[in-house]
C-alpha cells in the first residue's frame, strides 16, 4: 500500500496492517465481473434495485432505463427496479414509471407505522417493499450512470459468500457555475465524515467514499441493522455493520467517476449536522464517548435576508430541529406489525406500490 506523509518528528507513516490487508483484497474495480458472469453466479438468487428519488425528473428516468436495458433485458441480472417517491413536487413518479420501473410512494409502504421524512426512510421503505435476496442503491440524482455501477457493486455479493456489503467509490467532481472541479465533490465527505471517522472508527478510514449513495448488500445483513432516517444512514449503516460484522465482511467497488446534482452549503451544513449527530449517537451506542451532555439538536443558520432584517444581523435565522430518528431493524418491524396476509409474510405494499408478499 503506497502511502506519502511523514509525522511531526519526520517518521514515516502507515496505516495500520488489518487496514492495509482490507485494502489490498477488499477492494475491487467494476470491470472485474461482466453482467453474463454474474447472471451465470445468480444460482437461483434474486436482485433488487431501489432508487430513493425526491424531484429528480431530471435524472431518474435515463438511471431506470439503464438498468433495465443491460440489466433486465440484455443480461437479466436485476429482478426488479423500485423508485421510492420521496414526497416529490415534480413529475418523478411519472418519468420513474415511464422508464419502466416499479414505483411507490414513500409513506405508502407500511402505511400503519408513524411516518418519517428523508433519504433513511425512503431506502428503508424501498427494502420493505421489494423482495430481492441481494438489494443495490442507487441515487436517483445521478447524471453520468451506468450498468457498470449496479454489476461492480453486486461482484463480491454474487461471487463470495464472506462479503455482507459493497460500497462504491468514484472519482467526484464539483460541477458548478464556476466551471468544474475535477475532485471536489463529496464536501461533506472531506470536511466532515472522513476526519471523524478516522479519529473514531479508524478502521473504516480505508473506504474512499463513506458517504457514498451507490452500495449493496444481502437483505439478510440488511434487514438486521437500523436505518437513520435522514443522510446519517449512510454513516449509521459503515458503524453498525463494522461493529457487528466486522470489516472483513464489508468491501468497495470502483465505480470510475460519478456526477450527481449538488445542494446548496447551508443543506450540507444540515447534513453535515445530521452526520454528527449519528456518530454521536454511535459514539455513545458503542460505549466510545459518554456525554455529560447531550448534543443539542437545533441547528440554526444564518441566510441573506428575504424579508427585511429581522434578527439584528441583517439575516434570516433559519432554525432546523435535527432530532436523530432510526428505523429499527426491518426484520423485527415487519413480523411485528403483522400486516401480512399470513404470518410472516411482508405486507402487502399499497396498490400504488407492488403487491408484495414475502415468507418470513
Ligand atoms: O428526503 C430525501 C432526500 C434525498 N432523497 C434522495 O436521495 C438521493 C441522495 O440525496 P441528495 O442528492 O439530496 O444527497 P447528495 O447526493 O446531494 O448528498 C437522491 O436520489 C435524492 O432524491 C430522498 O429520496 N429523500
Ligand atoms: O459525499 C458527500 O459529501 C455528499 C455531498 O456531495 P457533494 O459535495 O454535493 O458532491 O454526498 C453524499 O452524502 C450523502 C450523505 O451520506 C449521501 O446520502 C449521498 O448519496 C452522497 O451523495
Amino acid at each position: 500500500m503506497h502511502a506519502t506523509g511523514t509525522g511531526a518528528d519526520s517518521t514515516e507513516l502507515a496505516v495500520s496492517p488489518e487496514l492495509g490487508t482490507w485494502l489490498e483484497h477488499r477492494s475491487g474495480r467494476a470491470g472485474d465481473w461482466t453482467a453474463a458472469d454474474l447472471v451465470a453466479a445468480k444460482r437461483g438468487r434474486t436482485v433488487s434495485v431501489v432508487i430513493p428519488a425526491r424531484d429528480e425528473e431530471e435524472t431518474v428516468g435515463a438511471i431506470v432505463r439503464t438498468i433495465r436495458a443491460a440489466l433486465v433485458e440484455r443480461d437479466p441480472l436485476v429482478d426488479e427496479i423500485l423508485v421510492v417517491d420521496s414526497h416529490s413536487q415534480d413529475a418523478t413518479a411519472h418519468v420513474a414509471a415511464e422508464a419502466g420501473a416499479a414505483v411507490v410512494a414513500q409513506d405508502d409502504v407500511l402505511p400503519t407505522l408513524p411516518q418519517h421524512r428523508g433519504k433513511g426512510e425512503a431506502l428503508w421503505k424501498g427494502l420493505a417493499a421489494t423482495s430481492g435476496d441481494l438489494v443495490v442503491f442507487v441515487d436517483g440524482d445521478l447524471y453520468d450512470f451506468t450498468a457498470g455501477y449496479v454489476t461492480g457493486l453486486l461482484g463480491p455479493l454474487l461471487t463470495r459468500s464472506d462479503v455482507d456489503y459493497v460500497k462504491g467509490f468514484y472519482h467526484r467532481p464539483l460541477a458548478g457555475e464556476g466551471g468544474r472541479e475535477v475532485d471536489g465533490g463529496g464536501r461533506v465527505t472531506e470536511l466532515v465524515a472522513r476526519p471523524l471517522l478516522n479519529m473514531f472508527w479508524p478502521e473504516l478510514s480505508g473506504f474512499v467514499q463513506p458517504l457514498a449513495g451507490e452500495y449493496a448488500g444481502r437483505r439478510a445483513v440488511l434487514e438486521a441493522i437500523p436505518f437513520v432516517t435522514h443522510y446519517g444512514v449512510e454513516v449509521g449503516h459503515l458503524i453498525d455493520l463494522v461493529e457487528w460484522r466486522g470489516l472483513d465482511a464489508l468491501a468497495q467497488v470502483d465505480l470510475g467517476v460519478r456526477t450527481h446534482r449538488h445542494q446548496t452549503t447551508q443543506a450540507l451544513g444540515r447534513m453535515s449536522a445530521q452526520i454528527i449527530l449519528t456518530m454521536l449517537d454511535r459514539l455513545k451506542r458503542y460505549g466510545r464517548l459518554s456525554m455529560a451532555v447531550p448534543p443539542a439538536t437545533l441547528l440554526a443558520q444564518f441566510q441573506r435576508s428575504v424579508a427585511g432584517p429581522d434578527t439584528g444581523v441583517e439575516r434570516d435565522l433559519v432554525l432546523t430541529d435535527l432530532t436523530l430518528e432510526e428505523r429499527d431493524p426491518l426484520a423485527g418491524v415487519v413480523h411485528d406489525t403483522g400486516d401480512g396476509a399470513d404470518s410472516g409474510t411482508a405486507p402487502a405494499v399499497s396498490e400504488s406500490g407492488r403487491a408484495l408478499r414475502r415468507t418470513a
